[in-house]
């Protein structure tokens, strides 16, 4: 693995869930990977889980840590090329990105979208530009269009839960009080697409994601039609692909209920945090037995880890070609 920015960059996920499995039972047995070898960890916006597990993932592989939030600690990074810099951004990524790249072997990079203008933030102009000056792999811990190493967390979570052998997934969409990025569902849906598993995407018309993400998935525009039968119910709030970046809808009926769970099939309840509660799900759904949320966010180190663990072997391979 050169990057890991898309399920593009997963030869196989199958392969992946299953090294994950492995190394949730045996944490250290890597350590030796990542001997002299230093994570880079960027962050142009806030993070619990991501920051952490990372961090934890690398530090499991022997690799040696640095975090760094970008704009707040550092200078503000100018990401265009060929512009006159006498604005506010003291710093152009192509020299940043290349520094930064001088110091660390492998560099995790998390860059929300502003929701404002569709084509720029589609562009992934920044993860583009880390990619272009580092010269060193680079991990999206979310970028303005996908969140990947929650993905393949969430794909680590179902097979784990999973008591059929393909089970119902449903995305449903949830209310807000914030437009949020369309990251998590575009790279859910993008997974769930190709995983052994029968999805349907659930939201209010004007919700639609964009159909290189949706791609063959079945989308239901009724709030409880699409729980029938499920055995994962998947929450997530979005912001409007079409109408971009706008909230259409704060309909309560979208709301994960106690009500609308009895409709599954004794479903999981699946977030990838931070939630709000009472907004996006009910107390009682996401305090009952049935919620994995928890379980789910401690995944993220065996994903993380298990990309962290592919890209230094790929590394190793091209470093030290005699080893293999
Ligand atoms: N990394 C997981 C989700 C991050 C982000 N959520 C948020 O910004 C929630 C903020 C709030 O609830 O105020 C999102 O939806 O993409
Ligand atoms: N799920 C997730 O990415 O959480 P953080 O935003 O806290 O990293």
């Amino acid at each position: 693995m050169q990057h890991f920015t898309s399920v593009k960059d997963a030869y196989n996920i199958d392969k992946l869930v299953n090294e994950a499995l492995l190394m949730k039972k045996m944490p250290y047995a890597d350590k030796h990977l990542g001997k002299n070898k230093t994570m880079g960890l960027l962050f142009f916006n806030s993070s619990l889980r991501t920051r952490l597990s990372t961090q934890k993932a690398a530090q499991n592989l022997g690799m040696d840590v640095m975090v760094m939030n970008v704009g707040a600690d550092s200078w503000q990074l100018e990401m265009n090329e060929g512009v006159i810099m006498n604005g506010d951004k003291a710093e152009h990524v192509s020299e940043a990105a290349a520094v930064i790249g001088q110091y660390c072997d492998i560099v995790g990079v998390r860059s929300f979208p502003g929701l404002v203008d569709r084509e720029y933030d589609y562009s992934e102009l920044v993860l583009k530009q880390f990619m272009k000056f580092t010269g060193k792999p680079i991990v999206s811990l979310e970028s303005a269009t996908r969140h990947p190493l929650q993905s393949l967390t969430d794909l680590i979570t179902i097979t784990e839960y999973k008591t059929v052998e393909r089970p119902k997934v449903v995305l449903t969409w949830a209310p807000h009080v914030k437009a949020l990025p369309q990251c998590v569902p575009n790279s859910f849906a993008e997974w769930m697409n190709i995983a052994n598993v029968d999805f349907t995407i659930a939201h209010p018309k004007g919700y639609e994601l964009a159909p290189e993400f949706s791609g063959n998935a079945k989308i239901c525009y009724d709030p409880k039609e699409a729980f029938e039968g499920a055995d994962f119910i998947y929450a997530k709030n979005w912001s409007s692909y079409e109408d971009y970046g706008k909230i259409l809808s704060s309909d309560p009926a979208w709301t994960v209920s106690e009500e609308k769970m009895k409709l599954t099939n004794n479903a999981k309840f699946m977030h990838c945090l931070p939630v709000r509660r009472n907004v996006v799900v009910d107390d009682a759904v996401i305090d009952s037995a049935n919620s994995i949320v928890v379980q789910q966010a401690g995944n993220r180190v065996w994903a993380a880890q298990t990309v962290l663990k592919e890209i230094l072997l790929t590394q190793m391979r091209v470093e030290s070609p005699y080893l293999f």
